[in-house]
């Protein structure tokens, strides 16, 4: 190595110092939607980033989605995918896919990519030791409620599992289907679930990856990022937001208005975009705080 790559290479680990302090000991949770792990090379890059978090010292809790992964199994099964305000339209034979794909497919391939590296992640359904409690959600619609079936809207989180995992040094690996109280199952989008998880941790941050760079101010007539925005200004935005970003955004939302200092979007195409949010000066992406 020549004088300038070292110096270079030594300013980069350098940098990392002020995040390793602030974050040791802190939990992380992770957000990994189902259109960032579709090309391999990047799922191996977000299962290194997850066990780096976790070997740095930090608490890193993966919740995972699997949107485009339903779509592709209720396909085969020739059932139609519908959404209705960036949801799910949820029906009893739906539902059945749903789960399988979620808990029986995706946390599996996620738990297998991780463990790759060493005796880490521990795979859970949000049904598991009553993590996630819900009940029927309806969909907004210009004002209006509207019947989307099985989906549901977190009413309660016990923790208590995650904890005992994290504790142990392992990384629990989640699955954003619910028990309902009333003996049902939901299936609950995966980035309002990972909020209400971040929020009943205590959790430092809360981490996106999905398959844009961030929120962007005119979607889709330009590329302009929001790199930082309150979650005030959030509030007024979100009425205007399409499709995958109401969640998305609303989860931001919930998380920085339930205690968590900050949640950010970022772009899971770029590889290890994880490892410069949270060791790096600028940061990447959008980031949410509390008004
Ligand atoms: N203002 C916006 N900024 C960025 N993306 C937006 C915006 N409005 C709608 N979108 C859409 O939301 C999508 C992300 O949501 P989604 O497909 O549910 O992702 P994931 O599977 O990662 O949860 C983007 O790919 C984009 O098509
Ligand atoms: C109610 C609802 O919409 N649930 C989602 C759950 C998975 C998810 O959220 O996956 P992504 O993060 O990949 O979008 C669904 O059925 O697609």
């Amino acid at each position: 190595m020549n004088r300038k790559e070292a110096m270079t290479k030594a300013g980069v680990l350098i940098e990392a110092l002020p995040w390793l302090e602030r974050f040791h000991g802190k939990t992380v949770v992770v957000k990994y939607g189902g259109n960032a792990m579709t090309d391999d090379a990047l799922r191996e890059s977000f299962a290194s980033d997850i066990v780096f978090l976790r070997l740095a010292g930090l608490r890193p809790v993966v919740v995972h989605g699997g949107g485009p992964q339903i779509n592709a199994a209720l396909d085969r099964f020739g059932i139609a995918s519908h959404f209705t305000a960036g949801l799910r339209v949820t029906t009893p034979e739906a539902m059945d896919v749903v789960r399988m794909v979620l808990t029986g497919q995706v946390n599996r391939e996620v738990v297998g990519l991780v463990n790759a590296h060493g005796p880490y992640a521990v795979g859970m359904s949000g049904e598991d030791a009553h993590l996630f409690t819900a009940e029927k959600l309806h969909a907004i619609v210009d004002g209006e409620p509207v019947d989307i079936g099985q989906v549901g809207e977190i009413v309660k989180v016990d923790p208590g599992a995650v904890q005992s995992l994290l504790n142990d040094g392992r990384i629990p690996v989640i699955s954003s289907v619910a028990r309902g109280v009333d003996g049902q199952i939901y299936n609950v989008n995966a980035d309002t679930a990972a909020a209400a998880l971040a929020a009943a941790l205590g959790a430092t941050k809360l981490i996106v990856l999905t398959d844009v760079e961030g929120l962007y101010a005119d979607w889709p007539n330009s590329d302009e990022v929001i790199r930082s925005l309150t979650a005030a200004e959030l509030e007024e935005l979100l009425p205007g937001l399409s499709s995958g970003m109401v969640p998305k955004m609303g989860a931001c939302l919930h998380a920085v208005s339930n205690g968590v200092p900050q949640a950010h979007v970022l772009d899971g195409r770029v590889p290890h975009s994880l490892l410069l949010e949270v060791f790096t000066d600028e940061g990447v992406g959008t980031m949410v705080v509390p008004s």
